[in-house]
């Protein structure tokens, strides 16, 4: 088998010599390292479809030594028919070179069949298993963004490793071993030469090139990811970069790496084809010193012909290992980081669990303490709170203070180092999260808004909402009016990420669907961000009196307007809880709350309120 045909995945580009895994654009994050164990991991999933896997790479053996016998019976027939033999000692030849021709094309196309038959069904367990790790994960300590939007590529790292490397890899072996069995029964010290040939295309060769590759790896990966996030920044920065004069500076930073690059990928691609031009070598030599030895061991001309050509097509056929071995040293990467998600212990309830039943809506946090990093100062230290159904209660608290961790621990976010935060009496992180929802949500810090109209953006919240409903919530959301004017009413598409809304529109969009979806604990993280202070009061009222009786609500603000009729407020400063009560208790209390009530009714207000 050449390189050039070597097994691709369907609708993928052979690589080239010294291509290495491009992180994806915009990760700042230089190359996971190579992790041993990473390969046994992946393949342990392709247990149960061995046997595929086994046929898949014989039939490849059968393709290439289809091909190799090929050439060498054409080349006796070619040879023989020049001394004018009579037909009928050629005739099982010119038989045996058509059954090869044909039956090189049946193996090829069988071995390619179950290769990615076996190989599909592989990944579709691989993808379920990442899957469900990423979904048990749960928390934002790590971007799971990244982790998804790696998935795709770090998954075909695992189909990779079966097809384009242990698949061929292994056939080049046994047709190597092969083509020397079949060279000694000609002649024994020839054997032993094209085993030479062999043992530096298939040994030496591959072991240089994955030196060559994971040289390109290291050096080149991190460069190419730097120039992702140059692009990202100069991109999506182009306006803050020009309002501060720093385009010229990040453009000649961004130059310089990109011809930093150009020049390293220059040298690998030269060295990578240096290697490929050995192995061209090697083989010419092969076969040359193959014929020398044969001649000398007094081996009939037809029959050096014969071992001449297939000891090129063997040597060629070897040389497979080389792509095999570059291939490997490429794939490392994304093998680790799909083993890493493999080995992730598994979720805290098995999927096979019965449901817990969840009874009633109450909320406990009891001695709930939240770390994001090891060492670091907890985000929310040892934090008690009782929500039972139908009460309404306020988060506020200086930038930092831990009120959207609180918010992302009651949705299932985060998960607690230490402590318990329960709905109905079960753990939150015990909910299955196709469940949760229907106990506990809203509008969590930076909702996302779709590229998608205003309609499908809303109905996310509650898909069988009647137009009704999306009227109820957008008026309660402040939203209508704008809904009203726009020429697509409902189906007024609102650009990726909600580019084509304001800020304070997004928001109450993201308001509207948080109050379709009216889950009976109904979290708010800051829903009037972004909104003046008379429409933020206009919509914190209309909002909370859209919340059904008997819902409850966990208002997260940093505003302290219109929190009279809460049913206690919370403040919370370094994760701990410093002050509690209603908000006429700590108005008349010294205290952070008084304090910055009195700050903020000034500034909005246009005077020093000196009395609640
Ligand atoms: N994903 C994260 N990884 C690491 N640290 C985090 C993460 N999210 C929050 N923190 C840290 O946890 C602490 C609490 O953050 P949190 O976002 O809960 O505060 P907040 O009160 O909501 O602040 P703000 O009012 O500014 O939104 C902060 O010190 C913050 O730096």
């Amino acid at each position: 088998m050449t390189a050039a045909d070597g097994v691709t995945p369907v609708g993928r580009e052979p690589v080239g010599p010294t291509a290495v895994p491009v992180p994806p654009s915009g990760s700042p994050e230089p190359p996971a390292p190579a992790r041993p164990g990473a390969e046994r991991a992946v393949l342990r999933l392709a247990r149960p479809y061995l046997s595929r896997l086994l046929g898949a790479g014989l039939l490849a053996a059968a393709t290439e030594f289809a091909g190799l016998a090929l050439m060498a019976t054409a080349t006796w027939l070619l040879m023989s028919a020049a001394g004018r033999p009579p037909l009928d000692r050629l005739t099982v030849a010119i038989v045996a070179v058509r059954a090869l021709a044909v039956s090189r094309g049946v193996f090829r196309y069988t071995e390619r069949f179950a290769g990615h038959d076996a190989v599909l069904r592989m990944i579709t367990d691989v993808r379920a298993r990442v899957f469900a790790t990423l979904a048990a994960r749960r928390e934002t300590g790590r971007r799971t963004g990244d982790a998804l939007s790696r998935l795709v590529s770090d998954v075909e790292a695992a189909q990779d490793l079966l097809l384009r490397v242990l698949v061929p890899g292994a056939a080049a072996a046994l047709v190597s071993v092969l083509a020397v069995g079949v060279a000694a029964l000609i002649s024994p010290p020839a054997a032993g030469v094209l085993a030479l040939g062999l043992l530096v295309a298939g040994v030496a060769l591959p072991a240089l090139a994955a030196r060559i590759t994971r040289r390109a790896a290291d050096e080149v990966a991190p460069l190419r990811g730097a120039l992702a996030v140059d692009a990202v920044d100069l991109t999506h920065g182009a306006a803050d970069l020009a309002a501060f004069g720093a385009t010229g500076a990040a453009l000649a930073a961004a130059d310089e790496r990109a011809g930093r690059l150009a020049r390293l990928e220059r040298r690998l691609a030269a060295t990578g084809f240096a290697v490929d031009a050995l192995g061209v070598l090697v083989a010419g030599l092969t076969a040359a010193a193959v014929v020398v030895v044969a001649l000398r061991a007094e081996v009939g001309g037809v029959l050096v012909g014969v071992l001449a050509v297939g000891s090129l097509a063997a040597v060629e056929v070897a040389l497979a290992l080389v792509a095999a071995a570059r291939q490997r040293t490429q794939l490392r990467a994304g093998l680790a980081r799909v083993a890493d998600l493999l080995t992730e212990p598994g979720p805290a309830t098995p999927p096979d669990a019965p449901e817990p039943t969840v009874d009633g809506h109450d909320v406990r946090f009891a001695d709930v303490t939240v770390r994001y990093r090891a060492g670091a100062a907890p985000a929310l230290a040892g934090f008690d709170l009782d929500l039972p159904a139908g009460r309404r209660v306020a988060v506020v608290g200086p930038s930092g203070a831990g009120k959207s961790t609180l918010a992302a621990v009651l949705t299932g976010a985060v998960r607690p180092d230490t402590g318990r935060v329960t709905a109905g009496g079960v753990p939150v992180s015990e909910i299955p999260a196709e469940h949760l929802p229907r106990v506990v949500g809203g509008l969590l810090a930076e909702a996302y808004v779709f590229h998608a109209t205003v309609k499908e953006n809303l109905l996310l919240g509650r898909p069988d909402a009647t137009e009704a409903d999306l009227t109820a919530a957008t008026r309660a959301a402040g939203l209508l009016d704008w809904v009203r004017e726009q020429p697509d009413g409902w189906d007024t598409v609102v650009g990726e990420q909600g580019g084509q809304l304001s800020g304070g529109q997004r928001q109450r969009l993201a308001l509207a669907r948080a109050l379709l979806a009216a889950p009976p604990v109904l979290v708010l993280d800051e829903p009037t961000e972004g909104l003046d202070p008379a429409a933020a009061d206009a919509v914190l009222d209309s909002t909370l009196a859209a919340t059904p009786a008997g819902h409850s609500v966990l208002l997260i603000s940093h505003r302290l307007s219109g929190l009279a009729g809460f049913d206690e407020i919370v403040v919370l400063e370094g994760g701990r809880m410093v002050q509690r009560g209603r908000h006429d208790e700590l108005v008349a209390r010294p205290g952070w709350y008084r304090e910055q009530w009195l700050r903020q009714e000034a500034a909005e207000r246009g005077y020093l309120a000196i009395t609640p």
